[in-house]
């Protein structure tokens, strides 16, 4: 028995959609047919009625943080993947700053048992560039990559050492995997909250420079050419980040990047005081100056896609205030409608720029093979209501984290519909 998805809108071309049927069966997309004149013949199958809505592939995110192993008070792999799946998602990219730290083989499989026996939705690990993300000495990347890992990661921190972030790269590059870099130097940045800029200098803060990230992206794409290896970079948050990307790209060095939704949205004008501290995440928000480089980039494909970097705290850890909370927001339940909202349904993207850059791009990237909305493909589908207003609310969040700078944002693009495989794993 199959399921017919019936009267959904597709993307055709830009903001042009299309009105079609499209059956599922054994985990994959069988037929896509024409609404009228098309012969849907539904006996013996379920039927699924979009009435009108947007049906996408099923959403990507490369950058997200599922907390277990070891810090299971802020998510869970159960908690974390359902949150995916309420914002669209179907495949997230799990980074390793858990305890223990995803560097070894034994962790890999903890993971992707727990993904696969409590999670609903398609988990795929990265496994840590050096042991305990100490930035001393290299994991097995061989052998992480023969446990199930797609690239390797201090993210939380950055590589410190030239040296090792070489090494890195020529041992991913021999084994054909990327190396996803967290940029950030430490001696820049020594205890700061906040980025260097108008709200560091009102509430007299020392700042977090905009070359503490860039530094990283500038040495790192010099040892991308150098190495040969597929260099991607963590959430781009300044405009010398984006300018050295741009050159890099068109001098064909390898490197991808992602740019994370509160990037494209918000500034460090935008945090409302030193009290409230789900306006700190890492990279900081940055200027405005910043913002609009972020926007221009992801626009002229400088910045491939889009990721969440989910970061979900307890609520107790973010009352510590703006100093001392730890970094991070989560951002899978808000991604899509906030992006939809503030440059799609305003005319500044196409719908369909917008979900290349959280399905196609990041697949192609990082050669998946989902993200397509075609017959043959995997049935990761998700269903998007376009039209319905609603204010961002957290304690309706299936994350534990309800750490966010939206509350209360009005917003459209509400997903109401995500499907694994066929399988529906979350509707509204
Ligand atoms: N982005 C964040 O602010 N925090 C992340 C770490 C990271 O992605 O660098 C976390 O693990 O909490
Ligand atoms: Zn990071």
């Amino acid at each position: 028995m199959g399921i017919w998805i019936r009267n959904a809108s597709v993307i055709k071309d830009g903001n042009e959609l299309e009105k079609k049927h499209v059956l599922v069966e054994d985990g994959k997309i069988s037929r896509i047919i024409e609404t009228d004149g098309g012969s849907a013949d539904l006996t013996g199958h379920e039927v699924v009625e979009a009435d009108g809505k947007l049906l996408t592939a099923g959403l990507i995110d490369m950058h997200v943080h599922l907390r277990e192993p070891g810090f299971e008070h802020k998510e869970t792999i159960a908690t974390g993947t359902r949150s995916a799946a309420r914002g669209g998602f179907t495949t997230i990219a799990c980074m390793p700053n858990t305890r223990p730290v995803i560097d070894t083989v034994e962790t890999v499989k903890y993971v992707l048992d727990k993904a696969q026996t409590e999670g609903v939705v398609r988990v795929l690990p990265y496994g840590c560039i050096t042991k305990n993300e100490l930035g001393r000495e290299l994991t097995d990347f061989e052998a992480l990559k023969e446990a199930g890992v797609i690239g390797f990661t201090d993210d939380g921190v950055g590589v410190q050492s030239a040296q090792m972030m070489k090494d890195a790269m020529a041992k991913a590059a021999s084994i054909g995997l990327p190396v996803i870099a967290h940029c950030e130097d430490n001696t820049l940045v020594e205890g700061a909250a906040v980025t260097e800029g108008a709200f560091a200098k009102k509430h007299g803060l020392k700042g977090i420079p905009n070359e503490s990230e860039a530094i990283h992206v500038g040495r790192d794409i010099l040892l991308a050419e150098a190495t040969g290896v597929h260099y991607h970079v963590c959430h781009v948050s300044t405009e010398q980040s984006v300018r050295l990307i741009r050159q890099a790209k068109q001098i064909g060095i390898k490197v991808t990047a992602e740019v994370c939704p509160h990037h494209l949205l918000l500034s460090d004008e935008d945090i409302p005081g030193v009290d409230d501290a789900n306006w700190k995440m890492n990279p900081p928000l940055r200027t405005p100056r910043d913002v609009q480089a972020c926007i221009e980039g992801l626009v002229d494909g400088t910045l491939d896609m889009v990721v969440t970097d989910h970061a979900p705290h307890s609520a107790e850890e973010k009352a510590r205030g703006l100093m001392l909370a730890p970094f991070g927001i989560v951002g899978f339940e808000t991604a899509f409608p906030l992006l939809y909202t503030k440059f799609v349904a305003t005319g500044q993207w196409t719908l369909q720029f917008l979900v290349d850059r959280m399905t196609k791009t990041p697949a192609e990237v990082f050669g998946l093979p989902w993200g397509r909305l075609a017959e043959g493909a995997a049935a990761d589908l998700t269903l998007i209501d376009l039209e319905t207003e609603k204010a961002v609310d957290p304690e309706e969040f299936a994350s534990k984290g309800r750490n966010t700078p939206f509350t209360g944002w009005k917003l459209k693009g509400w997903p109401t519909l995500t499907m694994v495989e066929g399988k529906t794993v979350w509707s509204e």
